[in-house]
């Protein structure tokens, strides 16, 4: 079936659905490959669960006429995403980054909704299927898409701005993280300036961080519109790094946060840019970043008696780690105690990574320090008030023997470490 037709099909239906466990009836069921399930499978599934038409690739499979026979569905899907995207012909931004990516668009779509209807991706839906999925969830009433876009080896986010198409661009930062795929941070730096080599090809908009030296290579492009500390940059802001959440000056407005982690005023100082480049008052864009509430244990700040939990374990790695301990050793509290748990997908550097986190630490004054997971555990430590524990277990039985006070706690580490486990152990 052509893509044009395609695309008639689903303006018709009740959007995208590609898994049968929360499909609604109408939908347009497309069924991918994954880990663990052939989406052909639930074929009959889909349709009985009210299906509009479904998206196959196996013609063992085939039904009725409403399934619709292809080469490959998750081709097909981004091809449907592509065509969705040229017939809106809303403007797109697209980010990217090795950390603050989904920060940065959630605090960039509450400033830009303030003008426009915008379409955010959702959560962290940023791969190849994720992308797609976010722009098929844009419609006629859309007026501004903002795409999350994430990686973890080369040439991918160039594919998925081939999908997504975007007018505007922005990394948030270069950072050690997927290492394992990226191989250095050299290869950290060409795989996400995939985006900027995108944008400047099209002689579309890139959004800079004039402080950040590497995207001080795009400044002789002329289409860029940037923030900075300094007086070159286009929005000039002001940043703190001793305060208890994340704010950031600009022409004598202080744009206040409920974030904690200093790292945070560059992706505030990001939305306000891109803000202000779009014309909306500083005022409303100081209310709308106030407004934002960070979910889902990235920069949360969570209450618990005496205990101030900095809770940042939605996922680490050795760049987020320093942002996040950096900051930390400048909170202004006295009782500071660090969880730490091992960082993933580093593949080779994973040793010598933990180890300059394990020295980073040795050289900040934290009353306590617990490291957890065998990466950590396999680091040496010289002080003695750092104690490393194997796993999460043996962790939980030491922090229910530990009496706090009146304590300051970051909890940081990859999800697969998920320590946000800690809570149910304090409370
Ligand atoms: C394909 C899919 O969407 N899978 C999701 C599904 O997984 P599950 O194990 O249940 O199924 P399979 O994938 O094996 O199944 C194939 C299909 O069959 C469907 N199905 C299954 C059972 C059934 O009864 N009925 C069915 O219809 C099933 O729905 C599948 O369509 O559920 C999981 C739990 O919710 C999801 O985790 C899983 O999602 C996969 C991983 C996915 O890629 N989802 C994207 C929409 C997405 O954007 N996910 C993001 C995470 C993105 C991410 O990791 N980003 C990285 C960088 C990108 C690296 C890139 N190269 C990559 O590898 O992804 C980053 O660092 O940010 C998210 O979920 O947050
Ligand atoms: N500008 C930044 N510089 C360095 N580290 C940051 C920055 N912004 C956020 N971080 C760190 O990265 C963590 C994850 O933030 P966020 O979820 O916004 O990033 P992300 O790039 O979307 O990551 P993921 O794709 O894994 O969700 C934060 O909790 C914080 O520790
Ligand atoms: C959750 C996944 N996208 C990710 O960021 N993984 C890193 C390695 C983590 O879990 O910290």
């Amino acid at each position: 079936m052509k893509i044009e037709k395609l695309h008639k099909l689903f303006l018709q239906s009740n959007g995208i659905a590609t898994d049968t466990r929360i499909l609604k009836s109408a939908q347009l069921f497309f069924a991918l490959k994954g880990e663990n399930f052939d989406g052909n499978k639930f074929v009959d599934q889909a349709l009985e669960k009210g299906a509009g038409y479904v998206v196959l690739d196996d013609p063992e499979f085939l039904k009725n006429d409403k399934c619709i026979l292809v080469s490959d569905v998750l081709e097909t899907l981004q091809q449907l995403a592509s065509y969705h995207r040229k017939y809106l012909g809303i403007p797109i931004l697209a980010i990217t980054g090795s950390n603050g990516k989904t920060t940065s668009k959630e605090l960039i779509n509450l400033v830009l909704s303030r003008k426009f209807n915008t379409v955010a991706t959702a959560g962290n839906l940023n791969n190849h299927i994720g992308v797609p999925l976010s722009l098929l969830s844009m419609n006629s009433t859309t007026e501004f898409g903002i795409i999350e876009m994430g990686a973890n080896h080369a040439k991918e986010i160039e594919r998925l701005c081939g999908i997504a198409q975007p007018d505007y661009g922005y990394i948030t930062n270069f950072g050690k993280a997927h290492l394992e795929g990226f191989g250095s941070i050299e290869g950290v730096v060409k795989a996400k300036s995939e985006l900027y080599e995108y944008v400047k090809a099209q002689g579309k908009l890139l959004f800079l961080n004039a402080d950040d030296p590497i995207q001080q290579n795009h400044v002789s492009y002329k289409n860029t519109f940037s923030f900075g500390t300094s007086g070159n940059a286009d929005v000039v802001v002001e940043y703190k790094d001793n305060l208890q959440t994340a704010e950031v000056i600009q022409q004598d407005i202080v744009y206040k946060s409920t974030l904690t982690g200093s790292y945070n005023s560059r992706n505030i100082a990001a939305a306000i840019c891109i803000g202000l480049y779009f014309k909306i008052p500083a005022e409303e864009i100081a209310n709308a970043i106030a407004c934002y509430n960070a979910q889902n244990n990235r920069s949360q700040i969570v209450k618990l008696g005496a205990i101030t939990l900095l809770m940042d374990a939605y996922n680490a790695n050795p760049t987020s780690m320093t942002a996040a301990l950096e900051s930390f050793h400048k909170y202004p509290a006295e009782n500071k105690t660090v969880i730490l748990g091992d960082m993933f997908e580093l593949g080779e550097t994973s040793a010598k990574e933990h180890q300059e986190i394990v020295n980073l630490v040795e050289t900040m004054n934290f009353n306590r320090v617990f490291l957890v997971g065998s990466n950590f555990n396999n680091s040496k430590c010289q002080n003695e008030k750092m104690k490393k524990f194997e796993n999460f277990s043996r962790l939980a039985e030491e922090v229910k023997k530990t009496n706090f006070g009146n304590s300051y706690i970051l909890v940081k580490g990859s999800r697969g470490m998920a320590l946000e486990r800690i809570l149910d152990v304090l409370e």
